[in-house]
C-alpha cells in the first residue's frame, strides 16, 4: 500500500476557459448602469461590463443554482423536524492573496447577486475588521504580522458565523480601515437579516491555527460556498507595487494615513518600499498561509496579467 505522500490525487475540478464560461450564461440579463460599474472599481483594477457579463452573470447563476437547492433543503427539514424556522443565510468565502482583487469580486457578486430573482439582501464582511487592533498587535509584538493567523481574532469571526447560521441574524462588527491601517473605534457595521452573506478575507479558508479557538471547528465550516481569486505571484507583486504607488500619490498624501510618512517618496523609494514589505510580510503570509487553502475552495477564479478572470474551475459535484 502506498503512503499518504506518494499518492496522486484525481483533479476533483471541472476547467472553464474564459469562453466556455460565458457561453453558460444562459439567458440572463441584469441592469448595470455605468456608476454602478464605477462604484464598483478599484485602484489598479480595470473591470468592465464585458468581465461582469462573461464571468459574474454565469457566477450568479451557478451561485442561484446552489442557493435554491439550499433553500430546498431547509424547507424540507422543516417539514422533517415540524419546525417553521425562517430561513438561515447563504454564505460565501472569498480567499486569495492581499492585492489579488478580493474586494472587487465580493463587490460585484454583491451587486448580482442582489439582482437575483426576489431581490435577496446581500451584505458583506470583509475579515480585516477581525484583526486585532494595532495596540495589541504591538503589545504582542505581531504588528510586522499583520495578515497573518495570529493577527486575527478568529474567536470574534467564528462566533459571528455561528451567531449567523443560528438565525441570531443581527450583529455589529468592527470596522477596519486601510487609511489608518487600524481598527476604527467606536464605529461598527451592522449586519442584520441577510439572505446571502458574503465573507472576503485572506484567512477564510485556513484551518491551522484556529484549531485552539474553534473547538477544532474553522471558518469555513460556516461557508455554503467559497471561492479563491488565483493569479501568478509575479502579476500580484507587481499589482501590489503599482497599487502602493498610486496610493502614495492620492491616500498617503492625506495626513490621517498610516502611510503619509511615504508620501514625498520618488518612484524608486515607493517601489522599493512596497517590494520590501511584499518581501517581509506579505510573500511569507502567501506561501505559508494562503495558497495552501486554494484546492480547499469550490471554485477558483484564476485571473490573467490585466486582472481579468481567464479560467473558472468548478468542484465536481
Ligand atoms: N494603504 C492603503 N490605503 C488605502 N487603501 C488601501 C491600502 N491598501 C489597500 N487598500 C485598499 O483596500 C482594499 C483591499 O485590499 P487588499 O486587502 O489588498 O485585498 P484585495 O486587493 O484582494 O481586494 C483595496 O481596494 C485596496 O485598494
Ligand atoms: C489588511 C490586510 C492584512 C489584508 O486583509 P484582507 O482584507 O485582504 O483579508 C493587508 O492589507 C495588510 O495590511 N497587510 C499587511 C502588510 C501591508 O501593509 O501590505
Amino acid at each position: 500500500m502506498s503512503s499518504i505522500q506518494e499518492q496522486t490525487f484525481t483533479n476533483p475540478f471541472h476547467s472553464f476557459s474564459k469562453e466556455a464560461w460565458k457561453k453558460l450564461n444562459g439567458t440572463r440579463k441584469h441592469q448595470l448602469t455605468p456608476e454602478d460599474l464605477n462604484k464598483l472599481r478599484a485602484l489598479g483594477e480595470p473591470l468592465n461590463m464585458a468581465e461582469i457579463e462573461d464571468i459574474y452573470f454565469p457566477l450568479s447563476s451557478l451561485i442561484e443554482l446552489h442557493i435554491k437547492h439550499y433553500r430546498s433543503l431547509h424547507a424540507s427539514s422543516n417539514e422533517y423536524f415540524h419546525r417553521k424556522e425562517k430561513h438561515l443565510p447563504f454564505i460565501i468565502g472569498i480567499a486569495g492573496s492581499v492585492a489579488v482583487g478580493k474586494s472587487t469580486t465580493a463587490r460585484v457578486l454583491r451587486k448580482v447577486l442582489s439582482l437575483l430573482p426576489g431581490k435577496p439582501k446581500v451584505d458583506l464582511v470583509t475579515t480585516d475588521g477581525f484583526l486585532f487592533p494595532n495596540a495589541e498587535l504591538i503589545s504582542k509584538g505581531i504588528l510586522n504580522r499583520k495578515g497573518f493567523p495570529e493577527s486575527y481574532d478568529t474567536r470574534l469571526l467564528l462566533n459571528f458565523l455561528s451567531e449567523m447560521k443560528s438565525g441570531n441574524r443581527t450583529y455589529e462588527l468592527p470596522i477596519y480601515s486601510h487609511l489608518v491601517y487600524d481598527i476604527v473605534r467606536d464605529k461598527y457595521q451592522t449586519i442584520e437579516q441577510p439572505d446571502i452573506l458574503i465573507v472576503e478575507g485572506i484567512n477564510v479558508l485556513q484551518v491551522n491555527s484556529q484549531r485552539q479557538v474553534g473547538n477544532g471547528v474553522f471558518v469555513s465550516d460556516f461557508f455554503d460556498l467559497s471561492i479563491y481569486v488565483d493569479a501568478n505571484e509575479e502579476d500580484i507583486v507587481n499589482w501590489y507595487i503599482e497599487r502602493f504607488e498610486s496610493l502614495r500619490a492620492t491616500a498617503f498624501q492625506d495626513s490621517n494615513s498610516y502611510f503619509h510618512k511615504y508620501a514625498d517618496m520618488s518612484k524608486e523609494e515607493s517601489h522599493a518600499m512596497a517590494s520590501a514589505i511584499w518581501d517581509e510580510i506579505n510573500r511569507p503570509n502567501l506561501h505559508e498561509n494562503i495558497l495552501p487553502t486554494r484546492y480547499r475552495a469550490d471554485l477558483i477564479l484564476l485571473k490573467d496579467a490585466e486582472h481579468f478572470v481567464k479560467e473558472v474551475k468548478v468542484r465536481r459535484i
